[in-house]
């Protein structure tokens, strides 16, 4: 049974479709438009009760959470493609580590300046000054610490790549290319590296060349 994807063109999605190409696995992508309320129908929200994407059909199992669902995959298909958890409890603790600082310290407030730089415009909605101003405020202590850490090893949770690496490309993409804010990479010698050599994996390529992000 193919795994089906909901909402290919939007950033959380974009987190497990570059995961299920790293461990190829195959998928069909199913398009979801949100500017429309597509995910507000019932019929949608039957299956994803929140009302957000992704949200992924595996025959009976449907499963959503971005970042549940990538840990899901990594751990099923464990020996097929890029192992991405790691090879030792040791190694698992600091992939966890990772990604739970990237979903509670990075990506909130990478959202928030997505939301209020991108989309609010787009919206006719004002950007909140505020908001953005404590969001750059919170990225760069994020980025400091990134930067301390890359220093020491190549990647987030050790000298190999990980999900806690592979997490921060959907919204690490809009950070370095259209918030206007990818200084705040590249001015930072190893996160800068860093960027360069997990956004030029085939498999986030692939994405962006297959997947389209609305704005
Ligand atoms: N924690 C969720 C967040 C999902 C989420 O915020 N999805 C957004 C799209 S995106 O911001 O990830 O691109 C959404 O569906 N937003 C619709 C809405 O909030 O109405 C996850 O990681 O899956």
């Amino acid at each position: 049974m193919v795994v089906k994807v909901y909402g290919p063109a939007y950033g959380s999605p974009k987190r497990v479709l570059v995961c299920l190409f790293e461990k190829e696995i195959e998928f069909e992508a199913v398009d979801i438009d949100l500017f429309k309320g597509e995910h507000k129908q019932p019929d949608f929200l039957k299956l994803q009760p929140f009302g957000e994407v992704p949200l992924v059909q595996d025959g009976d199992y449907t499963l959503y959470e971005s970042r549940a669902i990538i840990r899901y995959y990594a751990e099923k298909y464990k020996n097929q493609g890029t192992d991405l958890l790691g090879k030792t409890v040791e190694e698992r603790g600091l992939v966890e580590q990772w990604l739970e600082v990237e979903a509670h310290s990075f990506h909130p407030a990478i959202y928030n300046l997505v939301i209020q730089v991108l989309f609010a415009p787009l919206k006719g909605a004002p950007s909140d000054q505020k908001v953005i101003e404590e969001s750059d405020e919170k990225l760069k202590k994020v980025l400091d610490i990134y930067e301390e850490r890359l220093s020491k090893t190549k990647y987030l949770a050790g000298d190999f790549f990980s999900l806690a690496d592979l997490s921060h490309l959907a919204f690490g993409h809009y950070l370095v290319n259209q918030t206007g804010r990818g200084n705040l990479v590249r001015e930072r010698k190893h996160v800068s590296a860093w960027w360069d050599d997990i956004s030029s994996r085939p498999s986030w390529k692939k994405v962006l060349e297959q997947y389209k992000y609305p704005v």
